[in-house]
């Protein structure tokens, strides 16, 4: 039997290609209070979060004024990216599409098309794997080909997941460090002693997806793929980071712990929840707290409501010391990653990964982070109902560039 991922299209490592722009893609949020209900509309359409959970989700966004602060967040990281992009000389458009609010990304397909666009790269907001976070974005495209009558005209190809790329890390161990001093300042200002404990935080999700997160065809030490990868990763950013512990003494200790669950309480999520996790911590001697929002790539309103207003609270409650690390957000090293990881695509060139685990895939492997509702077309991926056919465009070992000239930002 010959497996689609067998031939060149579907090879987890791609070789370098012609592309026409990039994509970036991301979750998008409301942009007022008329927007917030529409929005979680589209979030939980046909995900049986219960009425209850949105309500108290719509207060989130409500305290904001009704406005999350991801698509600012966004516009930020698209200006950082496609600035550097040009300072490379890579010129290429980098558009902008969400899943969930404006501009949407069957909107901006269907524009990239209009303009003579045949093959993208698309590039997330989201670093690691799991149907939220890869899957579904691989959906959003096929669905979008498919809504707009696009399939075999236009091609996605998707970068892969860069949980442990150089420039996803980097912040995270300039945060820790930085963290922990400050955690030690507070505690000296205050008088406290005790030790600190380093909260490696991100999103629950569903235990069922967690088991399906990453590819069939590979174990994993310690949970799934979305599990292992954050693991890995706390790990490096521990190894790397500079503690500040006095000479010989190991005062700082560290979990991964998770936020912002949905479900019904009848459906298993990946726990502890961070808040109870906190709640463990005095009896163990500890006294101060730092917070590293580790699964997630800027400040929106998981980081901003439910690490800064929610878990923050918690540690004042319980006479924590705590600091809030920052997300990679527009930080250089990041901003340099996502270029080297759009030129990976365009040039080939090296694939850095910081954990045994990476690099990632540039084509998903056969159910890779399944849908375990129901069968949705993708693309990126080496499953059956694949739908990244080539158009006719250029070949793949055409000049970087050749097709990317006069094109206009979408
Ligand atoms: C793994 C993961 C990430 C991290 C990776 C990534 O960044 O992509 C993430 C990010 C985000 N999640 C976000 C918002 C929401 N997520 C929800 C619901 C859900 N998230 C899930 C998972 C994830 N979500 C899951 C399994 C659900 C249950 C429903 C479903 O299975 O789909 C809901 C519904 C209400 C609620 O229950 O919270 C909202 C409003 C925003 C925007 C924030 C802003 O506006 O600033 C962002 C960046
Ligand atoms: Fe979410």
């Amino acid at each position: 039997m010959t497996s689609p991922a067998l031939d060149a299209e579907h090879a987890p490592e791609q070789p370098p290609a012609t592309y026409d722009a990039v994509v970036l893609a991301s979750f998008g949020g409301p942009e007022g209070q008329d927007d917030v209900i529409p929005f979680l509309r589209n979030v939980t359409r046909g995900r049986g979060i219960p009425d209850e959970r949105l309500e108290e989700v719509s207060h989130h966004y409500r305290h904001f004024g009704g406005v999350s602060p991801i698509n600012a967040l966004n516009r930020d990281l698209h200006a950082a990216l496609t600035a550097e992009l040009a300072a490379r000389g890579v010129n290429l458009p980098l558009l902008w599409g969400n899943r969930n609010w404006e501009p949407y990304i069957g909107d901006v397909l269907e524009q990239a098309h209009a303009d003579g666009h045949q093959r993208l790269l698309a590039i997330t907001t989201s670093a690691y794997s799991s149907y939220s976070s890869c899957r579904q974005y691989r959906e959003d495209f096929g669905k979008a080909l498919l809504e707009r009558n696009l399939v075999g005209k236009l091609r996605v190809d998707k970068i892969r997941q860069y949980f442990d790329h150089p420039g996803f890390i980097a912040p995270f161990v300039e945060g820790v460090t930085e963290g922990l001093a400050q955690v030690r300042a507070q505690l000296a200002e205050s008088g406290r002693e005790g030790r600190i404990h380093v909260l490696f935080c991100t999103h629950s999700i569903p235990s069922s997806d967690a088991a399906a997160s990453g590819p069939r065809d590979r174990e994993f030490e310690e949970g799934a793929a979305y599990v292992a990868q954050h693991l890995a990763n706390a790990r490096i950013i521990m190894e790397r980071a500079a503690t500040g512990a006095p000479e010989g003494s190991e005062d700082v200790d560290w979990s991964l712990v998770y936020q912002s669950r949905s479900g019904p309480p009848s459906v298993p999520w990946l726990e502890p929840d961070v808040n109870d996790a906190l709640v463990e911590l005095p009896a163990q001697g500890v006294a101060g707290v730092l917070l590293v929002p580790l699964g997630f790539v800027s400040d929106h309103m998981e980081v901003v409501w439910d690490l800064d207003t929610e878990a923050l609270e918690t540690c004042r409650d319980l006479g924590l010391a705590a600091v809030r690390t920052p997300t990679p957000g527009t930080h250089a090293a990041f901003i340099t990653g996502m270029a080297d990881l759009i030129a990976e695509r365009l040039d080939g060139g090296p694939r850095p990964a910081e954990t045994e685990l990476g690099p990632w895939f540039d084509v998903c492997r056969p159910d890779c982070c399944a849908n375990l509702r129901r069968a949705v077309p993708t693309v990126a991926g080496s499953d059956a109902c694949d739908l990244s056919v080539n158009p006719a465009g250029p070949p793949a070992d055409a000049a970087p560039g050749a097709a990317a000239g006069g094109a206009s930002r979408g």
